[in-house]
């Protein structure tokens, strides 16, 4: 039996308050700082490890987080939704991305189908036509070849693609299995299409239309943009798009695309990189492989989520600290901090992923709740960062929690020896520098140079980011940020609170303004 309670109700969160506050400074020095490098750390899939020894934690806390996720029922919660259960209860809908790259429990049937069956098929069909885009099968009106594939959509339908594409690029380009340029186009901003439009060769490009609900004002208008720019060329816009939606959208019903592929309501859009949203355009600019590896290490980090032993689950333990931070330790926001110029869009991603799944003030039914939930999250490329906001973390009133990411090798592997280290070692060891500077700190009489330390981190570390990593990485975060909702008892998976303002908007261009809403229409000049 599973009970959705209120994390103020649970026992084990009380006892987690009370637990003995842990000083990070003094732990990670020395012997022992070293012990907890080794033992804090968590295998994961692809080579992959989350390494926590510079969290805030101890055998007490961890002992404590432990009884929580028993006392919150997380694995059985996931087992609920992974094996079909309504769990959007705002949307009344299942939560089913988790098939899109493989089966944990049960066959799901819903809407009269099996639902991996369904999302496997889609699959199928995106690899078919991505392979023949490739052989010269599909070709454009004159029968050559297409050489860029252009995405247009926004928010989920933007941000996860366009980051895993970004992470994939130079990895694919290296390893022989770069098939066409991505671009994308996302915001209404007229200065966004018509900058991708002048950049590309239409006449050999293929435009993905990606809209789950397909009402998405944005991706529609942006639809009209390049349908316009490409009738202005003498081309048959038909011939040049394809859709991605689901089978329930308006697009759905429309002959205009060389094809159509489908998701469904029951993947959230911030979770759909690994459905057809990021399927077609990841299998285009990729080749369908290279995609279905992608898959591969997402579907080996879902099975590590499901184990009971926080020790042995990186998200779920991952999950459990943050919220420890958030609602014990009270830190109000969290970095993510890639040292990989790959992931240079993996923090927007993770944005979306994070706040608008977790930014809830109410439960999953519809109660207010009185504690707080999802932390802001912002994120640079290290070293970039380093250079820029970290002066704030380091030396800043407020204490934020770091997300580190790093890889042994870099993806292109050309590199140059400068003062007797190569640029990757630079890379790296500018990561291992961070950890240890944000929890030891530096003692200084000095106060405009005293560093108190105590600043928590963790970091995950592969050999390099590969489609496996990658994937890994995505579920990772995909599992945390449900389990952290699990932890919360909200809804993480619909986002109301997008709305409002595209209700407003609509009144602007209405002309049915009045008060603020009117003087700011009239001093933008709408
Ligand atoms: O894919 P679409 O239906 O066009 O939606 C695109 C995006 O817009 C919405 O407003 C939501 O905030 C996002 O969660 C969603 O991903």
């Amino acid at each position: 039996m599973i009970t959705w309670n209120n994390l103020d109700k649970l026992t084990s969160y009380q006892e987690l308050a009370k637990t003995n506050k842990v000083k990070l400074a003094e732990v990670m020095s020395g012997e022992n700082g070293a012990k907890r490098v080794k033992n804090y750390s968590i295998p994961m899939a692809a080579g992959l490890a989350y390494n926590y020894a510079a969290k805030q934690v101890d055998e007490e806390v961890l002992a404590a987080l432990g009884k929580l996720a028993e006392e919150a029922q997380l694995t059985e919660k996931f087992e609920a939704l992974y094996n079909g259960e309504v769990i959007n209860t705002g949307e009344k809908r299942l939560v089913l991305h988790h098939m899109t790259r493989g089966q944990l429990g049960d066959a799901v049937e819903a809407d009269g189908v099996d639902k991996r069956a369904f999302y496997v098929e889609q699959q199928e069909k995106i690899a078919d036509f991505a392979n023949k885009v490739h052989a010269g099968e599909i070709t454009n009106a004159a029968g050559e070849k297409f050489t860029t594939v252009v995405q247009i959509g926004i928010g989920g339908s933007d941000l996860g693609p366009r980051a895993m594409y970004l992470a994939l690029e130079n990895w694919a380009k290296k390893n022989n299995t770069f098939k066409m340029e991505a671009k994308f186009i996302s915001n209404v901003d007229p200065d966004d299409a018509a900058a991708v439009l002048n950049s590309i060769d239409v006449a050999h490009s293929i435009f993905v239309l990606v809209s789950k609900s397909g009402t998405t004002l944005e991706t529609l208008t942006n639809e009209s943009f390049v349908k316009d720019a490409l009738k202005n060329a003498g081309l048959d816009a038909s011939k040049h798009m394809i859709a991605v939606t689901s089978e329930t959208s308006p697009l759905a019903k429309s002959d205009d695309y060389l094809a159509a592929f489908f998701m469904d309501d029951y993947i959230g859009g911030r979770f759909s990189s690994t459905s057809a949203v990021g399927g077609a355009v990841l299998s285009l600019a990729f080749g369908p492989e290279v995609f279905a590896q992608f898959l591969e290490g997402a579907a080996e980090e879902d099975k590590l989520a499901m184990n009971k032993d926080i020790r042995q689950n990186p998200e779920m333990l991952d999950a459990l600290i943050g919220v420890y931070e958030r609602n014990v330790l009270g830190y109000p926001s969290t970095a993510v901090l890639p040292y990989s110029q790959a992931l240079s869009r993996f923090p927007a991603h993770l944005q979306q992923l994070d706040m608008e799944s977790n930014g809830k003030s109410v439960n999953r039914f519809g109660e207010p709740i009185d504690y707080v939930t999802g932390p802001v999250i912002f994120g640079e490329p290290g070293t970039n960062g380093q250079h820029s906001f970290y002066q704030l973390l380091h030396q800043g009133t407020d204490i934020v929690p770091l997300q580190f990411v790093g890889f042994k090798n870099s993806q292109i592997g050309t590199d140059v020896v400068i003062q007797d280290s190569t640029s990757q070692q630079k890379l790296c060891a500018n990561v291992a520098a961070q950890i240890v500077a944000f929890a030891c700190g530096k003692e200084d009489e000095n106060r405009n140079k005293n560093f108190e330390g105590g600043r928590p981190s963790s970091i995950i570390v592969g050999d390099q980011l590969t489609p496996q990593a990658l994937g890994a990485l995505l579920a990772h975060f995909e599992n945390k940020i449900m389990f952290q909702g699990f932890v919360w008892n909200v809804n993480s998976f619909d986002q109301e609170g997008v709305q409002l303002g595209k209700v407003l908007a609509k009144r602007v261009l209405a002309h049915e303004t009045d008060g603020a809403l009117k003087v700011f229409s009239d001093l933008l000049n709408i």
